[in-house]
């Protein structure tokens, strides 16, 4: 499902975050990507998402070159990925529940329909009781959580997740990762980039890790 081949990313001022990384994450896995502050797993997740581009080698998810795709075609890659990153981009001026609805309306999903997977989405990170409420009133772990819900909403069959327990109480934190781990029963991919090497031993995955924008394994 995805496959990087001698990639390599170097951010304008030179900085090498990721240097000629070659590795295959087959459909239905579950995998951490684990290594030091700065070790480049956010980068390795932006280029899976397009969000970066690799300044040499390739990235190929589902069959497509993403580091080489049109601007205009990165929206339709992007429907079938859920997206967890630090920065929430949560809309402040939306309730929690509209928050959550707004990729199923993009997506076309009857009003019926939305409502019924957006309440079970907040239901499961444990926000459904604060559905009217704006997300600016939300703490830093909930705004992660409402986070989840929008990302998993529309059941993508790839999620890519930076830190999704960092700012969480280990009960919750807990709760996650075992939901993130019944995705993965039911065929989902995930990426989890993680410093709680713990947590990653404790799920038994394969580990991705990286130092330095090196890849050890
Ligand atoms: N947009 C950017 N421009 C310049 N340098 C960047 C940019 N984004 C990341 N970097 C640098 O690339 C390196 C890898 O960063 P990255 O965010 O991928 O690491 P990380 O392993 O995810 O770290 P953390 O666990 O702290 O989030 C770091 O040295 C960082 O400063």
């Amino acid at each position: 499902m995805i496959r990087f081949d001698a990639v390599t990313k170097r951010y304008p001022g030179g900085h090498e975050a990721l240097s000629n990384a070659s590795f295959e994450i087959a459909s239905g896995e579950m995998v951490f990507l684990s290594g030091h502050s700065g070790a480049g797993k956010s980068t390795l997740l932006k280029l899976i998402a397009a969000i970066e581009r690799p300044t040499a080698g390739s990235v190929t998810v589902n069959c497509q070159n993403v580091g080489k795709m049109r601007r205009a075609a990165v929206p339709y890659l992007r429907r079938n990925i859920g997206l967890i990153f630090q920065d929430h981009k949560l809309l402040f001026d939306r309730s929690v529940m509209q928050n959550v609805l707004l990729p199923l309306q993009i997506a076309g999903f009857s009003r019926h329909e939305a409502a019924g997977r957006a309440r079970a989405a907040l239901d499961k990170v444990g926000l459904l009781k604060r559905e009217k409420a704006n997300p600016i009133t939300l703490s830093g772990g909930e705004q992660q959580r409402l986070c989840i819900a929008r990302a998993i909403v529309s059941r993508p069959s790839l999620v890519l997740a930076d830190e999704p327990t960092g700012n969480l109480d280990a009960d919750y934190a807990r709760d996650i990762m075992d939901m993130f781990k019944a995705f993965n029963q039911v065929g989902v991919t995930l990426v989890i980039a993680s410093h709680n090497e713990d947590a990653i031993r404790a799920y038994g995955s394969r580990v991705i890790h990286l130092e330095h924008g090196i890849l050890l394994s």
